[in-house]
């Protein structure tokens, strides 16, 4: 593997997800795989699983580590081309990434849309100016449109926990009062557009996903509808795509509830977290044997390492 920035980096999904979970059974075997090899981890957002996980990851393959806030601690990095820098923005990222990557073997970098202009959200500008001139290997923390580390571990949750050959997987949209981006939303749905699985997405109308991401799965407007018999229900906010970054309702009647769940064939409640409780979701459907969440959040270090482990072996 050469980057990990979409599904389209990866030659045989399916069978990355079987290398994490082996790899999970014996997480040191490849301690001297990153020997001398260090990663560069970019924040330009918040983060508490993406941000251990992956250096937890890193670890255990025998990695260095460093970690950069990059709005806090660095440099205001301009991302466009050609233009006169006498605003707030210090350094121009072709001489930012092109210096990490003097430092580093591999670059990870998260940054997220800005909800002002889909254009330039979806062309992905900065994840895409780091792989033009860093020079080495990037991974994908989550950018404006994709977390694919987080649907690898979906992915790995979704096999260990199904208990049926094509699990019924909804994506259902949740209440929240800000307006957050559709990245972890469109990267589960691309990564279940590839999978074993019958997939629906539900979500109050206006919310649609892009088409691309959507791909084949069923849309339906009616949540409890889609809720049945589903063996997963894979919750998440998302601001809308085509009013571009609004907030359309806040409606509380699509809050994962008890209720709802018992529609379901008794189905596992996911969500990548940070979740807002008693908004999002209830606390007795979080509390709930039902909820997998915290397995879910645990996967991400395998998932990570199974990325990272790939790219250092084609260094
Ligand atoms: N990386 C997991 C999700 C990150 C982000 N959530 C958030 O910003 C939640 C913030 C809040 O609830 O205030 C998102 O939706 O893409
Ligand atoms: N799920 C996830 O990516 O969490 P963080 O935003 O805390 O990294």
């Amino acid at each position: 593997m050469k980057n990990f920035i979409s599904l389209a980096d990866v030659s045989d999904p399916k069978a990355l997800v079987q290398e994490a979970i082996q790899l999970k059974k014996n997480p040191f075997a490849d301690k001297a795989l990153g020997k001398n090899k260090t990663i560069g981890l970019l924040f330009f957002n918040s983060s508490l699983r993406t941000r251990l996980s992956t250096q937890k990851a890193a670890q255990n393959l025998g990695m260095e580590v460093m970690v950069m806030n990059v709005n806090q601690d660095s440099w205001g990095l301009e991302m466009m081309d050609g233009v006169v820098m006498n605003g707030d923005k210090a350094e121009h990222v072709k001489e930012a990434a092109a210096v990490i990557g003097q430092y580093c073997d591999i670059i990870a970098v998260r940054s997220f849309a800005e909800l002002k202009d889909r254009n330039a959200d979806y062309q992905e500008i900065v994840i895409n100016k780091f792989k033009q001139y860093a020079g080495v290997p990037i991974v994908n923390l989550e950018s404006a449109t994709r977390h694919p580390l987080q649907s690898l571990a979906d992915c790995i949750t979704i096999e260990e926990y199904k208990t049926k050959p094509r699990p019924k997987v909804v994506l259902t949209w949740a209440p929240h009062f800000k307006s957050l981006p559709q990245a972890v939303a469109n990267s589960f749905s691309e990564w279940m557009n590839v999978w074993d699985v019958d997939f629906v997405v539900t979500h109050p109308e206006g919310y649609d996903l892009a088409p691309e991401f959507v791909g084949n799965a069923q849309v339906v407007y009616n949540q409890r509808e889609a809720f049945e018999g589903a063996d997963f229900i894979y919750t998440k906010n998302w601001s809308s795509y085509k009013d571009y970054g609004k907030v359309l309702t806040q409606n509380p009647d699509w809050m994962i509830t008890m209720d709802k769940m018992r529609l379901t064939n008794n189905g596992k409640f996911m969500h990548c977290l940070p979740v807002r409780r008693n908004l999002k979701v209830t606390d007795e459907v979080l509390d709930s044997p039902q909820s997998i969440v915290i397995p879910q959040a645990g996967n991400r270090v395998w998932s990570a390492q199974v990325v990272l482990k790939q790219i250092l072996s084609g260094l």
